[in-house]
């Protein structure tokens, strides 16, 4: 079966959406940065509604002609503040950067970044990144997807909310060239484990790290020995009480024998995320799965 694509005729958010309207207000340098960087590094995308991270129906990208080159293309959804993406692209020259971002001073400081790297081969969008796969990016137009440590929704009548399911996975597919990669990495292990699964349930993905970091080994067991992940933001979590109520929290199922978790993806900056996590004894688990 192909990946299904989005018609005009589709409602849009049709279901609830990963993110929630944080402060979008820029002030100072973001602001600055903004309305200096955005003609040359920001991708203006027609909307269909007053939401300002929309897609209009009928809108693709036309991927070449954003970059002024052709080049394979690497997606990070969820660029945060673009640590990630400029790090790499700095490294990479001869592969373009796209960043699709909701966040808006997040787009600005990336912005900020790319100028101050003087890259030419980054560009960002605000943007739904689900809306955007749907039709904006180019079917079998991506080399490599990257989704790092998006929001956990930790509450379980939250789960819904989180990007990373099985109707993202399906998009993914419609995006990525066929050998293409899926790169995803999360500090949750609850998380992980949806990751792993939707991933696993896909025709269209094979994970590169099959079998890989089993038992003892994987970060899945080593969590639920540690019970790490019973305390959350300083305060521990009761068993089975929000705000982590997922059933591998702070309880220990055993051993995971399935594994495939991937090793640590050279390629990414250690960023303030994935920092925070570190420090706080959690453990990072890594995905890497090719388009078929
Ligand atoms: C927890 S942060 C991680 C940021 C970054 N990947 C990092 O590791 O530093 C998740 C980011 O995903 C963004 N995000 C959430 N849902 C999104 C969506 N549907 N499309 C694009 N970005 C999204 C949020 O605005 C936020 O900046």
């Amino acid at each position: 079966m192909e990946p299904q694509e989005q018609t005009p005729d589709q409602p849009y958010r049709t279901q609830p959406v990963s993110f929630v309207r944080r402060g979008s207000r820029l002030q100072g340098r973001r602001r600055e940065a903004w309305d200096e960087l955005a003609e040359a590094f920001l991708i203006d995308v027609p909307r269909i509604e007053t939401a300002d991270t929309s897609v209009a129906p009928g809108f693709v990208l036309d991927v070449d002609a954003a970059f002024g080159r052709s080049a394979p293309l690497v997606v990070e959804v969820g660029s945060g503040l673009g640590e990630a993406i400029t790090h790499a692209a700095e490294f990479d020259p001869d592969r373009d950067y796209l960043a699709l971002e909701v966040y808006r001073p997040g787009l600005a400081q990336t912005m900020l970044r790319i100028s101050q790297k003087d890259l030419t081969n980054v560009r960002t969008a605000q943007v739904n990144a689900a809306e955007a796969f749907a039709g904006m990016i180019p079917a079998s137009s991506v080399a490599e997807l990257w989704t790092f440590f998006p929001d956990p929704w930790h509450k379980v009548r939250h789960h819904k909310r989180r990007l990373v399911k099985a109707d993202y996975v399906e998009r993914a597919a419609r995006i990525l060239e066929p050998g293409g990669i899926f790169r995803l990495a999360t500090d949750w292990s609850s998380y992980a484990v949806q990751m792993r699964a939707v991933l696993d349930a896909s025709e269209h993905f094979e994970n590169l790290h099959d079998g890989e970091r089993t038992g003892a080994a994987s970060p899945l067991t080593q969590v639920w020995e540690s019970r790490v992940e019973s305390v959350v933001g300083g305060a521990p979590v009761r068993e089975g009480k929000d705000p982590v109520s997922t059933g591998n929290t702070g309880v220990n199922e055993g051993i995971d024998e399935r594994g495939g978790w991937a090793p640590r993806f050279e390629g990414r900056t250690l960023t303030s995320f994935e920092n925070k996590a570190i420090t706080a004894g959690r453990m990072v688990f890594d995905l890497a799965y090719r388009r078929r």
